[in-house]
This record gives C-alpha cells, structure tokens and sequence, in this order.
C-alpha cells in the first residue's frame, strides 16, 4: 500500500503513540517495521478479540509513524516543523508565506502534550518560540524604544486588532502580583494607531482582575534546540506579534482578552464577546479574526508569559477520559512581521504561524460527561466530523482528475482551517501568498478505545487498506464434488485421518467465507457512514442554500427600502420646493392685493374722516355751500370769459395750431 503523497495534498500526516497507562488492556495497534535505519509508515488495528462486530484488519499510511518513545524534540525535528518556521520567516528579500500545525486525536491521546508540553518538557509551540527568538532576536525592531516602529505596526494590521507591547500587556495583569516582564514602562503608549488598529493605552485593563502571575521558573526549558538551526533573512528586521483564540461550541473567543468579569462568577458564567471571522476593509481577499489582542513580544520570556496567561482562559474540564480535557480547539498563532532594513524601512509584510490544539472526540459513555460538558462534546464531535469529510476530500482531491469541492463552511473550525487554503487568489499572487503544506499530528493511544482512534485514522490517514489473511480454497473441490454428504462419502477416502483432513479443509473455507462475509459488513458499515455523511452534507447545504437565500432576501429587500427611502426623500423635497413655490406665488398675489386694499382702505378713511370732521365741527354744510358758491362763481367767470373773446382772437388761436389731418382741423376746436 503506497502514502498518497501528492505534492497538491493540503497536509503531511504524522501519527504519534502515546506511551500508555492502561497496561491491563489488550494492544490493538502494531507498527510495521520496516528495517534498520528506516523511519515506519505504517500502522495496523486489529479489533479487540471480543468485538462482537467481527471487524476487519485494517492497515494504514502516514508520512511517518513515531513510537511511544519518541520525545517532543524528535517530533519537532522530523515533522519538518522548522522547515515550516523557515517559510513563515520568508527567504532572503521574500515575503514569508502562511504555516499550520494541528494535533488530532481521541480525547487523551497526547495532543496537548505534543502541543503545549508538560510540567517538565516543552511541547512543539515553546519549542517553535524558543527557535524563532534564538534566530531573530538581534533583528527585532524595538518597540520599547521607538514609537514610530509601534505605529508602523499598528497601521500594518490587518485585522481590526488591537496591538499591545508585551510589557503593558503583562504590566496591566499582574502589576499588583509581581513584574513578571521588564518594569519599564513602554515608548509605545498613547501611540495612535492607524487603519483600525488601537494602540496600547486606548484599552486599559485596570479594571481587570489582578491574578496571579505565571512564574518563569515553574516553566520546563527542557529539551534545549539551542543546535538547531533556521535560516533568517539578513536583510530585514522582523517584529513577533502573539495571539491567541479558541473554538468553543462554534464561536471564537478571544483568549488574551482580559474577561470582563463580574465577582462571583465562574470561568463558564464569564460573558465573553464572540469574534468574527471575515474579510475585513483591509483584507478583502482573505479572512482574518477580527478585534482580536495581539500583544508584540521582545524575547522568548514575553512570550512565553504571555502564552501562559491566554491559557489561564482557555476551557479545561475533567472528564471519564482525562482530568483536563480541553473543551475547545485552541489556536496559537505567531505572527512574523518582516521589513527591509535600512535608513528608510520599508513596509511590513505579514505571515502566521499558526498552531493548533483541536478538543479530541470523546464517547460519552466513556468520558462520563454530562450537562453542559456533553453538549460540548456534540460539538466537539460534529465540528471533527466535519473535519473529517473535509480532510478526506483534500486528500480524495490530491489524487483525482476532477477534484469536489471541499465542504469548509459546514462550521468554524473548518472555516479557520481551510478557507484561506480554497481562498481565491488573483493571478500571480496564488503561488506566493498561498500557504505552505500544513502538519497534521495525529495522536493514538495504542491500547485506548479501539472505535474511537479507528474513526480517526480512516479519514486522517493518508492511505488505508482492509486486509484478511487468506486460506487457499477448497471451494472448488467442494463444488466440484456431487453433494456435500456425498463428499465426503463419494471421496472413496473413508479413513478417519482423511475424512479429519477434508473436514479440516471445509472448516477453512468456512473461516474464509465468514471472513470474507465480515470484510463485506465492514465495507457495507463503511458506506452507511458514508451515506451519512453525505446526507448531513446534504443537509447542511440545504440549510446554507436556505440561509443565503434568506440572506439575499434580506439584502434585496434592504436594497428596494433603501431605494424607496430615497425616492421618498426625493419625492417629498419636489413636492415642498413645490410647495413652496405655490405659496410664494400665493404670498406675491396676497401682497398685492394687500396693497389695492391699503390703498381703497385709504380712501375710505379718508371719506371717514371727512364724515368725522363734519360730524364734529358741524361745519359740513358751511363747507357745501361755500363749494356751491364757488362752482357758480366759476361758471360766471367762464361765461364772462367768453363773452369777452373776439372772433378774430378765436381765428388766430385756430392758425397758431399745427396742421396735423387731411381736414381744416377745426374739428380739434
Ligand atoms: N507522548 C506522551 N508522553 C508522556 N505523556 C503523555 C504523552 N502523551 C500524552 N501524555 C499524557 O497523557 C495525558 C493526556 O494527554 P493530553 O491532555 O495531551 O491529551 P489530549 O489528547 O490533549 O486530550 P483532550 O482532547 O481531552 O484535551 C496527560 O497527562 C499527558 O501528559
């Protein structure tokens, strides 16, 4: 059985025994050896000899297989973690390129302490911290020094975060508890940060709990990779950003977020604000974790303290399986900001490491969980076995001409693992920009629940095979022969010790039908969970296309009353300029009738005020009689005046006259 090892797959694939405790129960798991100097690759699983199921053999192909006694330093080496450190780094004068290592596993089988360590050794994330600040501690940009490095930074980010100097982060925790990083209070704060980015005293934490302090000294060193050697760009000075968050029942939390909490309350009873995972203004292309902290470490101490403290809020609970079982998949993500080095620096480039401590699926009969810890396990559950068809179909896809698509949007996990691996890049960009092969741990007890590691390592292996020791058939003889009694009779053998060998035989070819009918059942239960799966698929995407439909709904509708808002708007402005118009055609009319009003109203109190001096000086018919008076007088004046005029006068009075007409112009007298 070959690995499918195509250079398309998404992922190497690892499997790491824990070495276990349970030594009462029966082995279920064998390495197959494959020589002096040869790494292992393949595994097989034998159900227990009382599986009433009568499953199969199945054998399986990783990358490569380390045994119960390989140490957290082998598998840091030999999984190509620093090869995978080297590409986020980025090549001399190249931008460094997106890198993802995940554990998976049943709940117990050594995932976080490949990931995280224990009490006295490192696990793969310290180790990583600790080889990334070996090599490029010399060319970290001070932020504690120089504002304008911070600012850069701040404007820099992507991801509407908000960016804090590891000393005013762990300073505003702790400073009541101890100074756990340098005393000094950073250059940075007050930086105003550009593009969405809140720098360090926007946010204060002095309303935050103090708690206590994580100590240095209680933290392992061992194993030391101070040998180990990575390539770092000579030319450019980089900057370490750390942030952390996690999946818990589909939302993602912010873990170095201080919680807001209320006294009295439990870690569970915390109100913590979920956070979105989207493209943001200044990552249209990609999606990003928005608002979350990140905090921009110096040394290895920082960051390692800073580790410590997002852990503190991590959900943890004790379970059948483990006492502290991680209830949410954890992401620690490294961020390796990159410049050119020079008078004028030029602009910062970014690339994540991204680590990954999933929750390990769990029977609830054997976790004996119960409340809310079991609602978490469904989720946990759904959202592997989501992973799981998604995992398949990458690696289905790897190998086939026309590749299906992978379902990533079924839940956030998915979507945090896979989206920027689908994302659509434009041309040119795709092969730069596009991540780097991610590591995948997967994680076995090898005397653990045999149902539980065999779901996992078919949809994480990357080939399987079901084998069934074959016994040489006697069918054919038994066939060939006229009836079974006479089989046995018609042989002409009738010696006991041949009659036992036939018998002998025929008890083999029913082994080997039984076996052949059990491969049958195994396959048939495979494609009923195949079925199954796919029907939730199906499900699945009825939903999403039910809820896009009622998305564009929404939106059209929104649309159509935005529109009719504005026309509203529009119509209602047209209909008061109207409005108005009319009233000041209406004002213009009033007015001037107003006037011819004042003017009548004038003449009337004139005539009144005649009416009221007469009335009141009774001197009204003086005045009538003087007028009368006057107008006789008048007419005697007239009369007399022409009395006086000689025609002759009359005929001069006519020529002095312009001619103007056809006539005398007499006519004008
Ligand atoms: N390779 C190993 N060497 C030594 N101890 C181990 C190893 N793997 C796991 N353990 C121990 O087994 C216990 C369970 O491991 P761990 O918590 O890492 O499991 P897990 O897969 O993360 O579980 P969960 O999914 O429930 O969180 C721990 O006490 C751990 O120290």
């Amino acid at each position: 059985m070959e690995a499918k090892q195509s250079s398309s797959a998404l992922f190497d694939v690892f499997l790491r025994l824990r070495p276990s405790n349970a030594l009462d129960r029966e082995r279920f798991l064998d390495v197959e050896q494959l020589g002096q100097g040869y790494a292992p690759t393949h595994i097989t699983i034998r159900p227990p000899a009382d599986d009433k199921r009568k499953r199969a053999i199945e054998k399986f192909a990783f990358t490569r297989v380390f045994e119960e006694h390989a140490g957290q330093r082998e598998l840091f080496e030999r999984t190509g973690a620093v090869n995978l450190l080297e590409g986020v780094l980025g090549a001399k004068g190249r931008e460094g390129r997106d890198g993802l290592l995940a554990t998976l596993g049943v709940t117990g089988s050594g995932k976080s302490h490949t990931v995280l360590g224990s009490r006295s050794q490192r696990g793969l994330l310290q180790l990583t911290l600790d080889l990334l600040f070996q090599h490029t501690g010399p060319r970290l940009v001070d932020i504690d020094t120089s504002l304008t490095a911070f600012q850069s930074l701040c404007a820099a980010d992507v991801a509407e975060s908000q960016l804090f100097s590891a000393a005013t982060f762990l300073d505003s925790l702790y400073a009541d508890n101890c100074a756990p990083s340098r005393g000094a209070t950073p250059a940075p704060r007050g930086a105003t940060p550009a593009r969405g980015a809140t720098p360090a005293l926007e946010t204060s934490f002095l309303s935050a709990p103090r708690r206590n302090a994580p100590r240095m000294s209680n933290l392992p060193t061992y194993p030391p990779i101070d040998d180990l050697l990575v390539d770092v760009d000579d030319t450019a000075e980089y900057a370490l950003v750390v942030s952390m968050y996690e999946v818990h029942n589909d939302r993602i939390f912010d873990l170095l977020s201080s919680p807001t909490s209320v006294p009295g309350r439990t870690q569970q009873q915390k109100p913590r604000r979920a956070l979105l995972f989207k493209s943001t203004e200044q990552s249209p292309d990609r999606k990003v974790v928005a608002g979350l902290k990140k905090v921009v470490c110096s040394d290895l101490e920082e960051a390692l303290l800073v580790l410590e403290t997002g852990l503190q809020e991590r959900r943890v609970a004790g379970t059948g399986s483990n006492a502290a079982s991680s209830r949410s998949h954890g992401f620690f993500c490294i961020e390796v900001k990159k410049r050119h080095r020079g008078s004028i620096p030029g602009p910062w480039s970014s690339s994540t490491l991204t680590i990954v401590d999933l929750a390990g699926s769990e029977r609830a009969r054997t976790a004996k969980t119960a409340g809310a810890t079991l609602a978490e396990a469904g989720k946990i559950n759904e959202s592997l076995m989501y992973l799981g068809q998604c995992m398949q179909m990458q690696s289905d896809n790897a190998t086939a001409t026309t590749p299906n698509l992978v379902p990533y949007r079924q839940c956030k996990l998915t979507e945090l693992l896979f989206s920027n691996s689908f994302a659509h890049h434009p041309p040119g960009q795709a092969a730069s920009k596009a991540p780097q092969k991610a590591i995948m741990v997967v994680t076995a007890d090898p005397l653990g629940d045999f149902n539980a590691t065999s779901q996992i390592l078919r949809y994480s292996a990357l080939a399987r095979e079901v084998t069934v020791p074959r016994i040489p058939s006697v069918t054919s003889t038994i066939q060939a022969g006229p009836t079974t009694r006479s089989y046995f009779s018609g042989s002409g053998r009738t010696t006991p010790s041949a009659l036992n060998e036939e018998l002998e035989h025929a008890l083999q070819e029913v082994a080997r039908l039984r076996e052949e009918l059990e491969v049958t059942q195994f396959k048939l239960e495979e494609e009923t969970h195949r079925r199954l799966a796919t029907e939730v698929s199906w499900k699945v995407a009825e939903s999403r296309i039910e809820e896009v439909e009622a998305e564009v709904r929404e939106e059209v509708w929104a649309e159509m009353e935005e529109k009719m808002a504005l026309e509203q708007k529009r119509w209602r402005a047209a209909r008061d300029a109207e409005m108005d118009a009319q009233e000041e055609h209406l004002d213009r009319k009033v007015e001037i009738l107003t006037r011819g009003i004042t003017i009548w109203e004038d003449e009337e109190a004139d005539k009144e005020n005649i009416e009221h001096v007469g009335l009141e000086d009774g001197r009204m018919e003086e005045l009538e009689d003087e007028n009368v008076k006057l107008r006789e007088r008048l007419a005697t004046m007239e009369r007399e005046n022409e009395g006086m005029r000689s025609p002759s006068k009359k005929i001069r009075t006519l020529k002095t006259r312009k001619w103007t007409g056809s006539g005398m112009g007499l006519e004008d007298v």
